[in-house]
């Protein structure tokens, strides 16, 4: 059974943030759409409740996400009791906590991972995360290849701070065997017109034109259309995804994601505000299990493609 929104998009990817907590202090984080201060975390056990009543509904993807998601102590057990509900389990990271996660991870039911890294330049690293942990990323991305698969690189692009590295960051995709995201900047509409997002937004369609000259092969995901490129280096054949969200009509009509924050509020859309719907405390108030679904049935009849 899959469950469909009034625009035809099947809810199949469920995004769970599991803190607000971060190590990091990025200066264009978009704390996943969670605006608001959320102490109250989901325990392991609500997780799991919540994803196997997803899971029952057509949700075949979780990833977990933050803040940052290695700061809970409890993520290895979040990631053995929900592995057993879905097809693939993966998380974003910013890698911090890699090198000593990586094997564990895998061994609790982890699939893949993806990776923050912006730049391959400590000082550059540093400006843009407020943190100098470049070369343990590094060292946690090696481990992170022995173990878990795909390996993907996200590469927030920002205009005057790591856009001269793009094609550094493919070299350092094929020579690793990781995957590279190159991420476009991205604001509700409301804020596109403020200095910081002008100031530092880098359009990647030119960047695009450029990887369809030189790729050897180009696909489709289903997952919001993207397009990824097998582009030739030096090193091998560098696999290289582009995440363009902003004014993107199809990027959002192929959006088959929910999410949840991390004190149990489903959220329809990154980019939207007021679109909360409360599970956890459905949840702790004693709700059956039918009372749950009949929650989530809601929330993806609310769902709403925001560029369009
Ligand atoms: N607007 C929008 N941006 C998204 C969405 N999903 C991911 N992004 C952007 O892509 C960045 C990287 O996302 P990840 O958490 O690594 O996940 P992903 O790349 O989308 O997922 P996979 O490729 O399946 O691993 C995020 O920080 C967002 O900026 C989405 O549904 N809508
Ligand atoms: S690592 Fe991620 S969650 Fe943490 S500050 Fe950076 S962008 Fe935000
Ligand atoms: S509808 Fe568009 S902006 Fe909203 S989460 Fe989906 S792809 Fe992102």
């Amino acid at each position: 059974m899959v469950l469909y929104d009034r625009f035809g998009r099947p809810a199949t990817n469920l995004r769970i943030s599991i803190t607000q907590d971060c190590n990091y202090r990025c200066f264009f984080c978009h704390r996943e759409g969670q605006h608001f201060n959320a102490r109250l975390e989901m325990t392991p056990a609500e997780i799991e409740r919540l994803v196997r009543i997803a899971s029952r509904l057509g949700i075949r993807k979780v990833k977990l996400t933050g803040g940052e998601p290695t700061v809970r102590d409890d993520l290895l057990e979040i990631v053995e009791r929900i592995k057993p509900y879905v097809l693939d389990l993966s998380m974003t990271t910013n890698g911090s906590r890699l090198k000593e996660l990586a094997k564990p991870l895998a061994k609790a039911g982890l699939d893949r991972v993806n990776v923050s890294l912006h730049s391959l330049k400590p000082d550059v690293y540093k400006r843009i995360t407020g943190v100098d942990m470049l070369e343990t990323v590094l060292e946690g991305i090696e481990e992170a290849v022995k173990y878990l698969s795909p390996v993907k690189l996200n590469m927030t692009v920002m205009k005057g701070v790591n856009d001269g590295e793009i094609w550094d960051m493919v070299d350092f995709a094929a020579k690793t065997g990781t995957v590279l995201q190159l991420i476009e900047l991205e604001a509700p509409r409301e804020m596109t017109e403020t200095g910081f997002f002008r100031k530092y937004f880098y359009p990647l369609k030119p960047v695009e034109r450029e990887l369809e000259k030189r790729a050897v092969e180009t696909r489709e995901r289903r997952m919001h259309r993207r397009k990824k490129y097998f582009v030739p280096t030096d090193y091998g054949i560098a696999e290289v995804e582009v995440v363009r969200a902003m004014h993107n009509t199809v990027f959002c009509a192929n959006c088959t994601r929910l999410r949840v924050t991390s004190n149990g509020m489903f959220k329809t859309c990154l980019l939207r505000k007021n679109d909360l719907i409360d599970f956890a405390t459905a949840m702790r108030n004693g709700a059956s299990d039918g009372e749950l679904v009949e929650i989530f049935k809601k929330v993806v009849l609310m769902r709403e493609p925001y560029w369009k």
